[in-house]
């Protein structure tokens, strides 16, 4: 039985009867191919990169497998509609604590049209993406039995735009209380140990600093842990993956340095978070006290 995912934090969802992703509850998860060229290109680059022989196997762990297309009815009621089959990336996990951050500077590229261009530029202004080289495009903390989880709404998230604002998601994405106080608990067991998700994300800047077969273009981290085990002080369940290749463009032999520096960006806050914790927090506070809604 096919349905909406409970755990997806961004993106077009499958809700209110559009057009969105859906889940078999086994492990599979369908996106499905939006109708542009969008569809098509995502397809492209998975059926290539699956194939692409100078991929290394510890990279390729970074991406959803992919199991080809599959036409399954769309969950917008309009009927049979081709989607990607893909791993879930949660399943299995009980209580997933979500991040997806969108990397790069500028999402739109050299051969955008101009109407994208605008659309893609002014978005990266608003948001911290042209100063930071990465947004936060969605969450979804897990904050432990009887408290839910903590999911700012679209317009929190948009809100999230000064080095200050993303520092202290950052920090409230690791933190155990259900207020909207940083303790930054869970710091060491998922952003900082040997498979924590510092060490991850420079295992993925080596490659970055190499290759130059794509240029990843909106595409997004998508971070995550179980906070059971991080209570324990397990590292086991973290998760660092990347979604959203609908913008992968061929490198031509040249270095993503917008994706690049986007990391880059997201690996020196992650950083400055693990040698600073519980240290005052430079943001405001207001998207917190304005949106703690649990879920
Ligand atoms: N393979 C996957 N397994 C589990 N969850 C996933 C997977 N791929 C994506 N998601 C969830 O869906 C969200 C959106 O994914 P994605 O960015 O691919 O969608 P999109 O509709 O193309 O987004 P955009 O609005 O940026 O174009 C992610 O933030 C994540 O929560
Ligand atoms: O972050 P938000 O506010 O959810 O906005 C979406 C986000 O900018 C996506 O990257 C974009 O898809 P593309 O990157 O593929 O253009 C999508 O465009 P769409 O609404 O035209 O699908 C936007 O709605």
């Amino acid at each position: 039985m096919l349905k909406a995912p409970d755990h997806q934090v961004a993106g077009h969802q499958a809700q209110d009867g559009n057009l969105g992703p859906l889940i078999d509850g086994s492990g599979r998860f369908y996106k499905p191919l939006q109708s542009d060229e969008r569809g098509p290109q995502e397809v492209l680059f998975y059926t290539s990169f699956a194939s692409n022989p100078t991929v290394p196997n510890h990279i390729r762990l970074f991406f959803p497998a992919f199991h080809g297309t599959v036409t399954l009815p769309a969950s917008d009621g309009s009927g049979p509609h081709p989607h990607l089959v893909l791993d879930d990336l949660v399943h299995g996990f009980s209580h997933p604590s979500l991040l997806d951050l969108k990397i790069g500077s500028r999402t739109w590229y050299p051969t955008s049209s101009d109407k994208y261009f605008k659309k893609c530029f002014d978005k990266d202004k608003e948001t911290s993406s042209l100063t930071l080289g990465f947004r936060i495009s969605g969450l979804r903390v897990y904050k432990g039995e009887g408290f839910g989880f903590w999911k700012p709404d679209k317009n929190a998230v948009k809100g999230y735009v000064t080095a200050g604002d993303v520092e202290s998601v950052l920090r409230r994405f690791v933190s155990s209380s259900a207020d909207p106080s940083m303790d930054c608990a869970f710091d060491s067991v998922v952003y900082g140990g040997a498979d924590g998700i510092l060490a991850r994300l420079l295992e993925l800047k080596v490659w970055f600093e190499e290759q130059t077969e794509y240029h990843f273009y909106s595409c997004s981290v998508l971070m995550g842990f179980e906070r059971e085990a991080a209570e324990k002080g397990r590292e086991g369940r973290v998760m660092v993956r990347l979604v959203d290749f609908a913008h992968v463009l061929d490198g031509g032999g040249v270095i993503d340095h917008n994706f690049l520096g986007g990391l880059c960006s997201l690996i020196r806050f992650l950083k400055r978070i693990l040698t600073d914790a519980g240290a005052n927090v430079v943001g405001k506070d207001p998207p917190f006290m304005e949106n703690g809604c649990l879920e």
